[in-house]
């Protein structure tokens, strides 16, 4: 019978994936998903993971990125997404949604939830949007404390941990390597490079750690926008592109209310839309027919 309801594939198999994926010498390019509709598309054009973005989600609820979504939302919202791929999910924990002891229940319950790996930001509560100005961070030894918390209480060691610092536009370059090398000692996976301006810049942090790197090619950020490709040779593990397709969508649903409001028709549009036959296609429409024929296939006896 067809796939349908969810994906065939285990979590313990998607971190498989994921472990193999960081240790292949290939970029893995996870775009954000804002939706798992959005997730099965990424997996379609075979995109090796899926984001799940901290500012997507908590713009998805009409608010912004400044820590104010709590973990069951955003554990809610990954297992949505993880739950109709077989691709690997990686999410954003933000800061651990509260002191150490709140990032290791983070993990359990991302494990729980079949999420393959997370990040933690060394910023400080309430966080803000790595690329804006006026964060803070907290000192590395209270991140230090974050991730070996984390680190503590996973149960499925393929589960990655990536420690996320921000310190590149507080505390500068070399800094933020020292910090990095901290996370790393205290059982961090991979590092998230954030914000990080040229490709020097990315350059000068891969030759000095040893771990899988994480880029995020954010879009009107502080970051220059370098190609999976550029990234891959530089020796890079992972690109994010975490708010783009969110960006690209509200863009398109901004300019056809518009058309509508103005013109009273969405008929000059349905050229731009995708076709109810492209969306069945996505969500194996057909597969489904196919369960239920298979399932109600009894013939009830006549007495
Ligand atoms: C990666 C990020 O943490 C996210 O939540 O997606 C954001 C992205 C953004 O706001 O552009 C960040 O870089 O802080
Ligand atoms: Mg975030």
């Amino acid at each position: 019978m067809s796939r349908v309801i969810s994906a065939p594939s285990a979590p313990a198999e998607k971190r498989i994936a994921f472990r193999k994926g960081l240790a292949s010498g290939k970029i893995q390019r996870l775009p954000g998903a804002f939706s798992p509709l959005v997730a099965m598309q990424v997996q379609q054009l075979g995109f090796e993971g899926v984001y799940v973005s901290g500012a997507v989600l908590s713009a998805d609820l009409g608010l912004p990125d400044i820590g104010l979504t709590t973990l069951t939302e955003v554990a809610g919202r990954g297992q949505q997404i993880a739950r109709v791929i077989d691709l690997p999910t990686l999410i954003d924990a933000d800061t651990g949604f509260g002191e150490p002891m709140s990032a290791a229940r983070t993990v359990t319950v991302l494990e729980d939830a079949g999420i393959a790996g997370a990040h933690f930001e060394d910023q400080v509560n309430p966080k803000r949007c790595g690329h804006l100005d006026g964060k803070a961070v907290v000192p590395t030894g209270e991140m230090v404390q974050r991730i070996r918390a984390a680190v503590s209480a996973r149960r499925d060691p393929n589960f990655v941990i990536c420690a996320r610092t921000d310190a590149r536009a507080l505390e500068g370059l070399d800094a933020a390597i020292d910090r990095a090398k901290a996370y790393i000692d205290a059982g961090a996976d991979m590092i998230f490079t954030e914000a990080l301006a040229d490709e020097a810049e990315f350059e000068k942090f891969r030759a000095c750690v040893a771990v899988p790197l994480l880029a995020n090619m954010t879009e009107f950020g502080k970051s220059e926008l370098l190609s999976a490709q550029t990234l891959e040779n530089l020796g890079y593990n992972v690109v994010i592109y975490p708010v783009t397709t969110l960006r690209i969508a509200m863009q398109a649903v901004e300019n056809g209310l518009r058309t509508i409001a103005e013109t009273g028709t969405q008929e000059s549009l349905l050229d731009t839309m995708q076709h109810r036959a492209r969306l069945y296609e996505l969500l194996q429409y057909e597969n489904y027919n196919e369960f239920d024929t298979g399932i109600f296939n009894f013939t009830v006896a006549e007495s």
